[in-house]
């Protein structure tokens, strides 16, 4: 499995404001960026909170980096995975209709009634107690043959993955703005580690739109 960690900063490092509501801090270069590298993915992961905030889609939205997907004998479109411990994403979702395959990735703690509100809609898979247990619910995705894994955000989903030692790249595209704000999502939010830092090694930098493409790989991977 290989597992790439894409997002767009402001120049502070924010990935939305305190309001936690979308913001294109990417421009039209990054956005198609982000397109191909949706098409080159066999999956496409976010976070509930991602789902709540953004109500996102998760598609490839150009045709013929669809059509590419169906001549290399893939699936028009990748699959869409949220990782959601209680089943909280809303039925009515964007990421649950049918463009896509989806995968919601729950723990122990999801009440019946959300299992069978999303059961329709998505394929279910269960790890962990209380939260979803990450490397074991990869383990499941990778038994569904999803191997190259594009993880979206939001940053408690993006530390808990870093924290699990399951990141191979993080690609980060940093926008023309600042955001700030002490509440406002970070790159990596959760718990933060105090020791054991994860270390990156630097593999590119491109200058993109009125911002900067960094991709880094994740040493020790
Ligand atoms: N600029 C960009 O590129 C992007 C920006 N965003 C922004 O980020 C914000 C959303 O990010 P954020 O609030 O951090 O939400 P996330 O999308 O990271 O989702 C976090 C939620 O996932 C669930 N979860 C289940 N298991 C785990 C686990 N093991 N580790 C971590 N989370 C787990 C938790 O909810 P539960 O316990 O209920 O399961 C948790 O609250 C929005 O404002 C959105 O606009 C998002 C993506 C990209
Ligand atoms: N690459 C990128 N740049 C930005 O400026 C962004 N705000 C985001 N957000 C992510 O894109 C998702 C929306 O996807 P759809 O267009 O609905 O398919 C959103 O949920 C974030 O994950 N990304």
């Amino acid at each position: 499995m290989h597992v790439v960690v894409n997002a767009a900063a402001s120049a502070d490092g924010k990935l939305s404001s305190r309001r936690r509501e979308q913001i294109a801090i990417s421009g039209e270069a990054d956005f198609e960026r982000v397109d191909r590298l949706r098409a080159d993915s066999d999956a496409v992961v976010v976070g509930v909170g991602t789902v709540l905030a953004d109500d996102p889609h998760l598609t490839v939205k150009d045709e013929s980096l669809c059509e590419d997907r169906l001549e290399r004998g893939e699936s028009k479109q990748p699959a869409r995975v949220v990782v959601d411990s209680r089943g909280r994403t809303p039925t009515d979702a964007a990421v649950l209709d049918d463009a896509a395959a989806t995968y919601v990735c729950l723990s122990e703690a999801a009440s019946v009634d959300a299992r069978l509100a999303l059961t329709d809609r998505a394929e279910l898979v269960t790890a962990g107690d209380e939260r979803v247990d990450l490397l074991r619910a990869f383990a499941a995705l990778e038994e569904q043959g999803l191997e190259r894994l594009m993880v979206e955000g939001g940053g408690e989903l993006i530390f808990s993955l870093f924290e699990a030692g399951l990141v191979d790249e993080l690609r980060t595209f940093v926008g023309p703005t600042v955001i700030g704000g002490r509440d406002a999502p970070t790159l990596a939010d959760g718990e933060g580690f105090v020791e054991a830092f994860p270390s990156l090694s630097l593999e590119e930098v491109a200058r993109l739109d009125d911002g900067a493409l960094l991709i880094w790989r994740v040493e020790g991977r």
